[in-house]
């Protein structure tokens, strides 16, 4: 155990603590709050510092126009379009998450870039939870589609990781750990 351990283990209480939120309600983090959980999980380990990642915030009717893209993306009409519309409005905030890959690296390829995204978004989760907000991050089949680029401004080689839903924990929501690791089901081990 190093130092820092010795005085408890925080990380792997709220690691173990921390579920997904399906529903939440209308309250959620203001951007200042926002800014000081990424600037935490911004610390996950980036192979030459690349910082391949960036993150915006959808409040409001930029969530609407989520949902217009979306629809576009699936091509849908009638009440199947006005569902999936409707999709992005489940959550005050979507913290949208960009990957920002550069291909032919001469170290770091494409799938370590997208890996260190990936691991902001799981740690911000994980803050946001330990913060109390109710999170779940989501994706879709359309999470690669043109359109929905075009509503967060992507720019070419940027490429979305999925949306961290982000509300207030509803007060009736079960707070009970629904998905226990085995983890001897996970380790073995090479002598
Ligand atoms: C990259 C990624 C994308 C996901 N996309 C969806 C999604 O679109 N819809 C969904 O119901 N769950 C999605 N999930 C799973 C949920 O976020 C969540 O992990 C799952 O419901 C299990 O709950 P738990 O995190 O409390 O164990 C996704 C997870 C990841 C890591």
């Amino acid at each position: 155990m190093n130092e820092k351990a010795a005085g408890g283990a925080p990380v792997r209480e709220a690691a173990l603590a921390r579920r997904s939120a399906p529903k939440v309600t209308d309250v959620s983090p203001d951007d200042a709050e926002l800014r000081s959980l990424i600037a935490a999980a911004g610390r996950v380990a980036d192979h030459a510092s690349l910082e391949p990642w960036r993150l915006v915030a959808l409040r409001g009717d930029a969530r609407a126009r989520l949902g217009d893209a979306l629809v576009e993306a699936a091509g849908l009409e009638g009440p199947d379009a006005e569902k999936l519309r409707g999709k992005p409005l489940r959550a005050p905030l979507l913290v949208a998450v960009v990957a920002r890959t550069q291909e032919g690296h001469p170290k770091v390829p494409v799938w370590e870039q997208d890996a260190m995204a990936a691991g902001v978004a799981h740690l911000l989760s994980l803050l946001l939870d330990e913060a109390g907000w109710g999170v779940m991050w989501r994706t879709g089949p359309h999470v690669r589609h043109d359109a929905v680029a075009a509503v967060h401004g992507l720019a070419p080689g940027e490429h979305l990781l999925g949306w961290l839903y982000v509300g207030g924990v509803p007060a009736d929501a079960s707070r009970d750990r629904h998905r226990p690791v085995d983890a001897s089901r996970f380790l073995t081990t090479l002598d």
